[in-house]
Parts: C-alpha cells; structure tokens; sequence
C-alpha cells in the first residue's frame, strides 16, 4: 500500500487499549490517536478490528466483513449481473470494466462489483474507515473461498485527491461514487449501523467537488449513487438514470463500453 501518512487527510482522536500492540500498531499507521474522551472506540473482537460509539454502547459496532454476513449474502443471492449497480456501470454487455471506487466507505458496493468480475480501487480518506477496510481486506484475502480473487481484483489506496491519485492509476474503464448525503430523517430511517457510521463520517459537503477529477479519470464512465430524493452532484444532469426503490444511479458517459 502507498504511504498512508502522506495520504490521509486527518488525524483523528479514537479510544483503544494501549496494551494491545497491534491494535497500537493499526492506529499508528492510520495516524489515529489516543484520547480518553474520544467518542469512538476501536477493539479486536474475534479476529476483527471493530468500531464502538461510547456514548451509545447498545448500537452494533461496526466492521468490514466481506466473508460472511450480509455482503457475503448479497454476493451469492443478490442478481448477478442484473442487479441495478451491475447495470449502471457498464456490465450488462458483457464488459467487465476497471473501476475506481471514490468513495469506498465500508466497501460494499465495491465488494459487489469485484464479485461480479471487476477490479475495484477503492479510494478512501477517512483514516478510521480505511482501518476498517483494511482490516476486512486482510481477513478477505486470507479466505479459502474468497482470498484468491479478492487479493487480484480489490485494493485499497488511502487518499481524498482522484486527481493526484491519476497519476499512478491508468486504465480505468469507470469511476463510482458514493458520498455521504446529508439524511432527511435522523431518528427513523437511518439504520442503527448507518448511525454509527454517519456520525464518524459526517455530510460529505465537498462532494460535488469529485465530479470533475472523476469525468477527467474514467475513461467510459461516472457512475453516481445519490437518495432518491438528491439534486444531482455538482447540479450536472446525468445522461442517463437507473432507479431503485430508495435510491438511484446517475450515469454520466464519456465513451461507449
Ligand atoms: C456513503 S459512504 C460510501 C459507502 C459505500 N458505497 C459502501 O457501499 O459501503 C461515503 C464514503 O466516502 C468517503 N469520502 C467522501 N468524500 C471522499 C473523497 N473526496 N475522497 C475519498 N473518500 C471520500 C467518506 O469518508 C465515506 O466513508
């Protein structure tokens, strides 16, 4: 992996037990540190790098698990190549395309694309999240089912800057993204995991900033997840719209597959 310290644009206070070396150890490369009063806490639990919120201790915490769960499940049961995000960037012809994943949050969409076949670079600059993806990629690539494909077809690169990351990536067929939008209803709709996490990660307000370095790194396509409910990122209207129940996809084409 590139130099995380360059790449990161944050240093952030977690709560984590200083007696636990390779928890210690996590935390220094993601330039994480101790603060007694932190809101968050970061544990090993069964092998698994797992995020508390301390002053919510009933709520799940939450890990990256592309082995088993939910992502697992979705990867076998989910509709292939039909479902929605598939269709979206480019994979219903048949074309299995490079993709670049913006805004890899907990990596679930990039997990369902790298099932389906693509390589998957998933960027992510919230150092806490990058830990929990790391920390999932590392028990991903050691699967017996799993490892040997996740270990060819998806990878991490800490960072927020598509366009200085163009540098070292070249080839990519699609880029995908999938900001954090600001929630309608606080209290009922958001999932008790996507509370935990949208309370680490906050309103992506920046986001309208990624259409462009993301039109100048694709070379076929953009690819935008947005509520159904969103303006569109940066007010540019896609040239096509794939919907689902609560969200939509907002493809922006630059070349044919
Ligand atoms: C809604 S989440 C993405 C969820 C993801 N699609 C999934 O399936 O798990 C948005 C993530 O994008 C990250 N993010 C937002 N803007 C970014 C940027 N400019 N560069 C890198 N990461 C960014 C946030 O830190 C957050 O983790």
């Amino acid at each position: 992996m590139r130099d995380i310290v360059t790449l990161v644009d944050q240093s952030v206070p977690v709560f984590f037990n200083r007696h636990f070396p390779s928890l210690e150890a996590i935390c220094d490369r993601w330039q994480l540190y101790f603060d007694k009063n932190a809101q968050f806490e970061l544990v090993f639990e069964q092998n698994t790098l797992v995020l508390l919120k301390r002053d919510e201790p009933k709520l799940t915490g939450i890990s990256v698990d592309f082995v088993s769960g939910a992502v697992a499940h979705r990867r076998k049961f989910g509709g292939g190549r039909g479902q929605s995000i598939a269709k979206a960037v480019g994979l219903k012809n048949g074309m299995t395309p490079t993709v670049v994943d913006g805004t890899a949050g907990l990596g679930r969409d990039a997990f369902v694309l790298a099932s389906l076949g693509c390589h998957v670079t998933m960027i992510e600059r919230h150092p806490v999240v990058g830990a929990l993806l790391e920390d999932g990629l590392r028990r991903a690539y050691e699967d017996a089912e799993i490892g040997e494909w996740m270990q060819s077809r998806m990878r991490l690169l800490p960072g927020s800057n598509l366009s200085q990351l163009q540098q070292g990536l070249s080839d990519i067929d699609v880029v995908y993204l999938d900001p954090m939008y600001p929630h309608r209803d606080k209290s009922a709709l958001v999932k008790k995991e996507m509370r935990v996490f949208q309370s680490l990660v906050g309103a992506d307000l920046d986001a309208d900033d990624l259409l462009t370095p993301a039109m100048a790194l694709a070379n076929k396509r953009v690819v935008v997840k947005r509520p159904d409910y969103a303006e569109n990122l940066n007010g540019v209207k896609p040239s096509t719209v794939i919907k689902t129940k609560k969200n939509r996809f907002d493809v922006y084409v630059k070349a044919a597959m």
